[in-house]
């Protein structure tokens, strides 16, 4: 997968690549071309005793030649480093096209700060290896080697080998303290990492911090982890400062070795001055590309192990997916389960166990047990969050398996616990970003969710923004809400879980009234804690420890005396005791 990501991305490009490639290895051969002509301009210039005129072709040369590295190092740039920065958007799309096809379970295992991470600095340093220090080896390789070839070729194979003598070590030496770098980076790094995850905390856990008068130890943590930052940066700078000054006095040992031999020979006539400038200039085209051997040294292993990650992820395989015939049908909300089993991966215990009932198309089915009966996972089973086992949950007398997710997905609406709201407007919030929505379906599933009232109140109505920086809404509104956004789908079954918590009784009893009339033969599911919301139900089911203890109607329940008439003798006992 990895290979595949980058393959994909690098065929659909081959001929840019391939251009910008050859514009660089000109770009770069053509820049060693300058050295030599500086170096017969001298020496022409020695000849003509300093006159100008012979020189002006080898002027005219030099700025032919300028002008091409110019306009080949613009080309090349534009394309090597662009192409990084499509590969970055390119890698990104892939990345959260995948994530979205995993299922609840994978990110159960992942934490959500890991998964931000790959998304911004692992794909970052992925671009990085690509784009700027694939061009920076490419540009550098072809630079040292040409240089060092009309050195030796051009100039005088002596006095190459003794100036380059002291290059082995230079590079040693910089490898050396490179690796040093890298692992007090490694360590400034996952010190940056904990200072970010604790601003992160304490914003986002600001109100609990705040109740419980938390401030001050919290300053004193942060404090602490920011001065172990500072310091791990520090240490880092102790090896980092010696690099530079280290590889510059390695090159001026190379210079004094040029002048010292250098001069010497162009006395005895071995060499011209024109060859003595021609090899200093050569010798300062190498300084810049040694120099980032270190840096390209570092940039590929980071790109790599981010790689490496993102692979990881990039070969999760999606486990709950389409059947290669799903039926692209919406069910019509029949639905059935036979001796359902399940268990979450990693669970001693199953979440449900053999679990069978009847939900007729048009029926209401209420659900009800003590927290952690499995009431969820019998709901994330109904939308296929998780696989079960085929024969188990049937709809409309298929396997659940059977059906496309999309179209399950639609026929089935689930309004969750806990409602996400979207950083946008009241009625993108409702309508989940689709535009086939009309504003008068918006209303309508509006006033059956009890919400329309509130939204109109608001600043800007539907289109009051909703969200961290417009308003926030309560607990009971952001229900109502979420079964706005589950009716304007017109879903086949509606699943309310504990949907209702947060608003008042008689608002619980308007709404459920409300639904009662408008999804006449439509299938409703509601679990709940309070029997209120679910009494005038069909067929009511008691869970406990994920089997059914009980069912029957209210009615037959009661007389049962069991769990289901003990909740509702406490639940009318509280009520009584609150009026
Ligand atoms: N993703 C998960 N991975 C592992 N175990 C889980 C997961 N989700 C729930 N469980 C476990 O499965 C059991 C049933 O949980 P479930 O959320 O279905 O209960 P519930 O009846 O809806 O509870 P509540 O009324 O508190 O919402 C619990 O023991 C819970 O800890």
């Amino acid at each position: 997968m990895k290979d595949s990501v980058l393959l994909r991305f690098f065929k659909s490009r081959k001929l840019s690549y391939a251009a910008g490639f050859a514009f660089m290895f000109a770009a770069s051969f053509i820049q060693t071309l300058f050295p030599k002509v500086l170096g017969s301009s001298v020496d022409l210039m020695k000849e003509s005793g300093f006159a100008l005129r012979p020189v002006m072709t080898n002027v005219l040369w030099m700025v032919l030649i300028a002008l091409a590295v110019f306009v080949f190092t613009f080309l090349w740039r534009n394309m090597i480093i662009g192409n990084g920065r499509n590969l970055e958007c390119y890698i990104r799309e892939e990345l959260f096209r995948h994530l979205l096809t995993l299922s609840p379970s994978f990110y159960s295992t992942r934490k959500t700060g890991d998964l931000i991470a790959h998304a911004i600095n692992d794909i970052s340093a992925v671009r990085m290896t690509f784009g700027p220090a694939t061009a920076m080896s490419f540009n550098g390789i072809v630079i040292c080697l040409s240089s060092i070839y009309f050195m030796f070729a051009a100039v005088d194979v002596r006095l190459a080998l003794l100036t380059l003598a002291p290059l082995p070590l230079i590079v040693a030496l910089m490898l050396f303290i490179g690796r040093k770098i890298q692992s007090r980076f490694r360590i400034v790094q996952d010190q940056f990492g904990l200072v970010t995850d604790k601003v992160q905390e304490n914003i986002s856990g600001i109100r609990v911090i705040k109740a419980y008068a938390q401030e001050r130890t919290e300053i004193e943590k942060f404090g602490a982890l920011s001065r172990g930052m500072a310091q791990s940066n520090v240490n880092l700078i102790k090896v980092s400062a010696a690099l530079p000054p280290l590889i510059e006095f390695g090159f001026a040992v190379c210079f004094v070795i040029s002048l010292f031999y250098g001069s010497r020979m162009v006395l005895r006539g071995e060499i011209s001055i024109g060859d003595f400038v021609a090899f200093n200039g050569y010798l300062s085209l190498i300084v810049s590309p040694i120099v980032s051997i270190g840096r390209v040294v570092t940039i590929f292993q980071r790109g790599m192990a981010s790689l490496g990650r993102l692979y990881d992820i990039l070969s999760v395989k999606p486990d709950i997916m389409d059947s290669p015939h799903a039926l692209r049908v919406r069910p019509e909300g029949d639905i059935e389960m036979r001796h359902l089993t399940f268990s979450y991966e990693g669970a001693g215990v199953p979440g449900l166990t053999d679990i069978s009932l009847r939900l007729p198309q048009g029926r209401t089915l209420g659900v009800i047990g003590p927290t952690g009966a499995g009431k969820s996972t019998l709901a994330a089973l109904l939308l296929r969050l998780y696989n079960t086992a085929p024969g188990q949950i049937l709809v409309d007398g298929r396997d659940i398996g059977d059906y496309s997710l999309e179209h399950l997905r639609e026929s089935i609406a689930l309004v969750p616990q806990d409602t996400f709201v979207f950083a946008s407007t009241v009625k993108d919030n409702i309508v989940l970003f689709k535009d086939t929505y009309g504003d008068g379906e918006i209303e309508a599933a509006s006033r059956l969710s009890l919400i329309a009232d509130s939204i109109s109140r608001f600043p800007d109505g539907y289109d009051t923004l909703l969200g961290d920086r417009g308003v926030n809404l309560s607990g009971g509104q952001k229900q109502r809400m979420a079964i706005a956004r589950a009716l304007i789908r017109d879903p086949a079954v509606l699943i309310l879980d504990d949907a209702l918590s947060a608003v008042d009784a008689v608002t619980e009893g308007r709404i459920l009234e409300s639904l009662r009339r408008a999804r006449k033969g439509r299938t409703n599911i509601i679990i709940s804690h309070r029997i209120s919301a679910l009494m005038e139900a069909d067929e009511i089911i008691v869970l406990d420890k994920g089997a059914i203890r009980e069912r029957g109607t209210h009615e037959t329940l009661l007389q049962k005396g069991g769990m289901y008439y003990d909740l509702y003798t406490a639940q009318q006992e509280d009520v009584q005791r609150k009026a």
